[in-house]
């Protein structure tokens, strides 16, 4: 049995991962460990663990979380201490503490300049600093290199307090509440109905999405909304265009593709007729005619446009529920008040800051910025604008939210537009118009399904999905065994996707690359699934060993180098949230999901878990099961649904 156990371990421990050894999936949670079933267990915080071990906890400093992040809790440490080596106040110390960039220069470091100490050597303070310092219940070891001081944790102490506090906070690890009582809305993907859900699109939803996870865990209460494209001339024309060649069928099964299709086919016939027609003939006119109507409230005029809107987002709905996004609201350019736009238009009178020029109002910005430039807010024809449309919904939003933040993710084409809608908010004198934010991104090459240019979000996903299936098939004996192959190639197609968009800071641009986005190897959403879901086998494959042996177990048998770097990263993760918070870069947590499971994957040569004495079992199944907990933490924030098996 013993002997079974272990050559199993081997075989799994010398796997190299290979696509075709995707099996079965589930992406039901393993029983024990299930986020639903999980058997209430009560949380032991970091400081709680203190009490335990008999260690007094550091004065907590302003600003940190000890009880959940044992970063804070090492910081107070430091600070306190070095506060007394250094003679500089703790308060000061603790913003100076930094992060490494690699573990072997410590887990903290402090840049002595940056205490700013006249007239002294800073690479002779360190030398002298390091030696003197206290390392206590907390710290390895201390030591000067150049101007820094480098702090290591003490292994055996992250062992003791973080294991427990991961295996009983489970999806709550990471979470702090680093504000109260705050609201954030959160705009984000914001499509046009009757046009294609292109990359940028793609983007918006993907980095609003992380972001919206993100701030709930550190204690917002995030409104997600969608500002649809849903209205313009454009829906006059839609109009027009369904009069002409719309089926009621067609709009039924896939209304996205089918007034998209409407809207080609309209616009062709304006081509076709160039001037030839006068105003009141002419497909042009009559579309905006029939938009004039939709302005003026229209009833008849409005029940087909609803209707397109209706259909259209009952399709978003679904579409994104594949990537785990659900919409507070789904709001749009249609839904600005009449009241907001014209009290925006009044205050802007008022205010001296519109102008007319040939019968249409502009305001000219240049005077507050210079590359503000111009922008029109009314047309001559007294319609409303994108501007002005955006500039009444604002004001609506925070009457309805009184939000204390406000972040439009919106493409980086749209930066200066995005900047004159926040200076026009400024202007009118609106005090939340500095809780503003725009997060932009680059542009996205390539992206286009393998048939055509065109692009629907579905369309893509379903081509990834087809590509993993693909990929699958390839292992004859494998894929009879699977019961839900298609799932399995969705979820991790999706990964794929999603981890290749995320992968880099968002202001760079990239292409959109199917071979390497679905491969196996090498960073990719698929290799984040893979590591999942080997975690979870070695999970399975220890079932005799209950979530209370793991709590319970002896972590000081835990002793391997390759054991102590991963404990050291999963201490970080309480970090990278705080710090992906303040970048707004989802490649803040996929660079350190890498690298944990590269980390995850070095120990599995070393530290076996089948065939081992029982405590030293337990002790390593908590590792593991931690790690595999921080990454499935990780995943979901990104907006993955991490898989089982595969
Ligand atoms: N409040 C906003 N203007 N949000 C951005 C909307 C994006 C717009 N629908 C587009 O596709 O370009």
């Amino acid at each position: 049995m013993l002997r079974r156990a272990l050559s199993r371990v081997q075989r799994i421990s010398s796997l190299k991962f290979n696509p075709s050894s995707l099996c079965s999936v589930s992406v039901a949670f393993h029983p024990r460990f299930s986020p639903l079933n999980t058997r209430e267990m009560s949380v032991l915080s970091i400081t709680s663990q203190l009490q335990k071990m008999s260690v007094k906890e550091p004065e907590p400093l302003e600003g940190s979380f000890p009880e959940q992040n044992v970063v804070d809790l090492m910081r107070n440490y430091v600070s306190a201490e070095l506060s007394k080596v250094s003679g500089v106040s703790a308060d000061l110390i603790y913003p100076a503490l930094e992060w490494t960039n690699t573990l072997d220069r410590g887990d903290l470091l402090i840049p002595v300049p940056r205490l700013r100490i006249k007239g002294a050597n800073p690479k002779e303070l360190a030398a002298v600093w390091a030696e003197k310092f206290p390392e206590g219940d907390f710290l390895s070891k201390v030591e000067a290199n150049g101007p820094f001081v480098q702090f290591f944790f003490k292994p055996e102490f992250l062992f003791k307090t973080v294991l427990p506090n991961i295996l009983t906070r489970r999806e709550q690890y990471g979470a702090m509440p680093l504000v109260q009582n705050k609201k954030a809305v959160i705009e984000f993907s914001s499509p046009n109905i009757a046009k294609p859900f292109h990359a940028g699109h793609l983007r918006s939803t993907i980095i609003g999405g992380f972001l919206s996870n993100l701030y709930e865990k550190l204690g917002w209460e995030v409104v997600r909304l969608n500002y649809l494209g849903d209205w313009g001339k454009q829906f006059g024309l839609l109009a027009i265009g369904f009069e002409r060649y719309g089926s009621e069928e067609a709009l039924e099964n896939d209304p996205i593709k089918h007034l998209y299709d409407v809207y080609v086919r309209v616009n062709k016939d304006i081509e076709t007729e160039g001037d030839t027609l006068p105003e009141t003939e002419s497909t042009h006119g009559l579309a905006r005619a029939y938009f004039k109507r939709m302005e003026d409230g229209d009833e008849d005029a409005l029940k087909i446009w609803k209707r397109f809107r209706d259909l259209s987002i009952d399709k978003y709905v679904e579409t994104y529920a594949r990537l785990n996004i659900h919409y507070d609201s789904y709001s749009g350019e249609s839904q600005a008040s009449r009241d907001s736009m014209e009290l925006a238009l009044k205050m802007f009178a008022e205010k001296g800051l519109a102008h007319e020029d040939r019968g249409a109002t502009l305001i000219d910005l240049t005077k507050f910025n210079k590359k503000l430039g111009k922008t029109i807010v009314q047309k001559s024809d007294g319609t409303t604008l994108y501007m002005t449309r955006d500039v009444g919904t604002a004001i609506d939003r925070y009457k309805k939210y009184h939000f204390d933040k406000m972040i439009y993710v919106i493409a980086c084409q749209q930066d200066l537009y995005t900047a004159q809608l926040f200076e026009v908010l400024k202007q009118l004198g609106y005090e939340w118009a500095k809780d503003l934010v725009h997060i932009n991104f680059g542009m996205v090459q390539g992206m286009s399904t393998r048939k055509g240019t065109v692009v629907f979000l579905d369309n893509i996903l379903e081509e990834t999905r087809d590509k993993m299936h693909e990929v699958m098939k390839t292992n004859e004996a494998k894929y009879a065994q699977i019961e839900n192959p298609n799932e399995v190639a969705d979820l991790v197609g999706i990964s794929a996707v999603m981890i290749q968009d995320m992968q880099a800071k968002r202001i760079n641009n990239y292409e959109f690359k199917w071979e390497r986005m679905t491969s196996f190897e090498g960073d990719t959403g698929p290799y984040l699934q893979y590591a999942h879901s080997r975690l979870r086998s070695v999970e399975r494959n220890a079932s005799e060993i209950t979530d209370e042996m793991c709590l319970n177990a002896d972590f000081s048998l835990l002793k391997e180098p390759a054991a102590v770097i991963l404990i050291r990263l999963l201490s970080q993760y309480p970090d990278v949230l705080r710090n992906a918070a303040k970048t707004n870069e989802p490649a803040t947590v996929v660079t350190y999901l890498f690298k944990l499971t590269h980390q995850v994957s070095s120990c599995y040569d070393v530290l076996w878990v089948a065939g081992q004495t029982p405590e030293l079992a337990a002790a390593r199944l908590a590792l593991y099961s931690s790690a595999r907990q921080v990454l499935f933490n990780g995943m979901t924030l990104l907006g993955l649904t991490p898989v089982d098996r595969m």
